[in-house]
């Protein structure tokens, strides 16, 4: 393998000079008016080391990348009972579609379509009050982390509030069919806190660790979920975390991943590396084009790919 800082240094090379870049989000205004030209890429080691180009230190906000840390704090809060509201199967629809709670009876598929990170959310509210749920979560992110600095960008929050029509949707949906315990005001609250987190490419590849070490924190040594949990996570990143494009990026890039609309991927190489892209522009599914090939590149390098021999 060829140093893994060259593979780095030449992915954000490439990413920087790519012409077709996808399209920031449009439905959240402060989402909208990110520069497109912006790519990072960080890798975590098993070991500690980092390797990280481009703009690997500029916060961006993480959307449904946080739909991860939530479902572990979920799965921490009520363990397997969260199943009996949540399904785990991939939903071959938009990340944000109300088709199949009608025939699924207010079920989501899976905890990372909006539909189950709303239930999630709503499951994380039966530990507190909306501020304590939020300040828990971010308290839990800056110690994956390992970094204090970590917060919610208000701006975008507020811009989700004020534009999250289908999300309401979705919630009120949901209530109906008694899946939803809270008023959907209060969850939503929790919801578009926690998408409005805003975090580096390094920070993220950081808070992954403990996916790619069998739910143990590498440098403190702290148990933050068991290894089976840990295994589970990574499956349903595997098969649900891009959504509708979540066969199509196991294809291509072959690792459990997490994407959200503001461009950033979390992907876990087990056993090997935790790793953060960013590039603002989506492609037509609602994931990140350039983080995406920057994957494809570095499994391609690396034989990462959980479907290469190990
Ligand atoms: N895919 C995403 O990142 C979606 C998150 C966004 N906050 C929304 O609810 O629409």
């Amino acid at each position: 393998m060829e140093s893994l800082s060259r593979i780095v240094a030449d992915i954000a090379a490439e990413m920087a000079a790519a012409p077709d870049r996808g399209t920031p989000a449009q439905y959240i205004p402060p989402l909208a008016a990110v520069d497109p030209a912006h790519f990072g890429i960080a890798i975590t080691l098993a070991d500690g080391s980092e390797y990280a180009a481009g703009d690997a230190d500029l916060p961006f906000s993480i959307q449904s990348v946080s739909k991860v840390f939530a479902l572990t704090q979920a799965l921490g809060a009520v363990g397997d009972q969260l199943w009996q509201r949540v399904g785990r199967e991939p939903s071959g629809s938009a990340f944000n579609s109300i088709v199949q709670l009608e025939t699924e009876h207010g079920i989501p598929r899976n905890p990372f379509v909006n539909a189950g990170a709303i239930v999630v959310d709503d499951v994380l509210l039966g530990r507190g009050a909306p501020r304590e749920v939020i300040g828990e979560m971010l308290r839990f992110v800056r110690g994956l982390a390992g970094d204090e600095a970590i917060h919610v960008d208000e701006t975008v929050a507020r811009a989700e509030q004020d534009t999250g029509f289908r999300n309401f949707a979705l919630a009120q949906y949901m209530r109906a069919f008694g899946n939803l315990h809270r008023p959907a005001e209060e969850v939503l609250g929790v919801y578009f806190h926690q998408c409005a987190i805003a975090m580096s490419c390094r920070q993220l590849a950081r808070a992954g660790r403990f996916l790619m070490a069998g739910g143990v924190q590498p440098d403190t040594g702290l148990s933050i979920v068991s290894p089976r949990r840990a295994r589970r996570i990574n499956a349903l990143m595997l098969t649900c975390g891009h959504y509708d494009g979540s066969g199509e990026f196991a294809f291509r890039v072959g690792l459990p991943g997490k994407s959200g609309v503001g461009g950033g991927i979390l992907a876990v190489a087990p056993g090997i590396a935790s790793i953060a892209v960013w590039s603002p522009g989506l492609n037509e599914r609602g994931n990140s084009q350039l983080g995406t090939l920057a994957l494809e590149r570095l499994v391609h390098h690396t034989g990462w790919s959980i479907f290469d021999p190990r």
